[in-house]
């Protein structure tokens, strides 16, 4: 499914002295099947955003495409639970909303609250757990019985139950350890593939936007101020550190190299396998001459 965002605001706590203008004119269209990284500073207006994709939060102007659904503000939608199962979201540290005595129930709950049997549910806890990596043995545990990052695994997996078409990300790789963020994350890009589904990811890692996403958005007090690719966005540092984002360490490297010796990389390096590719390539040139 197609979002397609026209004019939208978002007002907080409307005509209360604490009303709070948290989203301005947001003009945006997300392909179906694109891979999506929304960045910015706290407070820019993400997580406000994504709860626009599935309705949880409904425009105080403007309109929302959301696949079938067209959310306008002013005429509260309120037939949304089929929207809620296509767009599926992982809010941060999603284990803190693990409820169930077993796994099984967790993963369970979700798809059941849909109208699935619980034979069919049971029946397919061990697809679902496969999907984010974990053993069939979790299965009768306590989630509390689980590390952190499998605890989170089991919050996903109920979402990923459900079978969304689009996959929202709250920063899921927040507080996991280097190598758990990179399996994480690599979860996520083979169920784009393999699924087909729509993903869109908050993120303040740089790098993981760089190295995962097609299509990068970046929010700035409560507007999108950039959008393009990775290269698009990471080829203008200046612009990015004038905004206070960070910028990833291989970008920084490069620029840093082409600088004091007045060359020019092959290509950008958003990844150390990109920076990898690029040096082999300059030392095989400087090898011929
Ligand atoms: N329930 C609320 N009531 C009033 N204001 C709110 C509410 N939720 C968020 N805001 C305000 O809206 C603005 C955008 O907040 P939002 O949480 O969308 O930003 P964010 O970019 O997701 O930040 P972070 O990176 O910290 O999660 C902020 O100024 C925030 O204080």
């Amino acid at each position: 499914m197609d979002i397609v965002f026209r004019d939208v605001e978002h007002r907080y706590q409307i005509n209360t002295p604490f009303e709070k203008r948290a989203l301005y004119d947001i003009h945006v269209d997300i392909r179906s099947g694109s891979y999506v990284a929304v960045i910015g500073h706290t407070g820019s207006g993400k997580s406000t955003l994504l709860q626009h994709f599935n309705g949880l939060l409904q425009p105080t102007k403007g309109t929302a495409h959301l696949g079938d659904y067209t959310i306008v503000a002013g005429k509260k939608e309120k037939q949304l639970k089929p929207l809620r199962k296509k767009v599926g979201i992982v809010f941060q540290f999603p284990e803190h909303q693990l409820f169930e005595e077993t796994v099984e129930k967790d993963i369970c709950f979700g798809p059941m609250n849909f109208g699935m049997s619980e034979q069919e549910a049971k029946a397919r806890v061990g697809e679902w757990l496969a999907l984010v990596g974990l053993p069939e043995e979790v299965r009768h545990k306590s989630p509390f019985a689980l590390s952190g990052g499998q605890m989170r695994r089991v919050a996903i997996a109920g979402v990923l139950a459900m079978e969304p078409e689009v996959l929202v990300l709250d920063e899921p790789t927040a507080g996991l350890d280097p190598r758990g963020r990179k399996e994480m994350m690599d979860m996520f890009a083979n169920l784009q593939r393999q699924k087909k589904m729509t993903i869109v990811l908050v993120t303040h890692s740089m790098e993981e936007a760089a190295r995962y996403a097609d299509d990068i958005i970046i929010m700035h007090r409560g507007t999108i101020v950039r959008r393009g690719t990775p290269e698009q966005i990471f080829r203008n540092v200046d612009d990015l550190i004038h905004l206070g984002l960070d910028v990833p360490e291989t970008v920084l490297f490069q620029r840093a190299i082409e600088q004091k010796f007045g060359i020019q990389f092959p290509e950008p390096c958003l990844t150390i396998e990109d920076v990898e590719r690029s040096l082999q390539t300059l030392f095989t040139r400087v090898k011929r001459i």
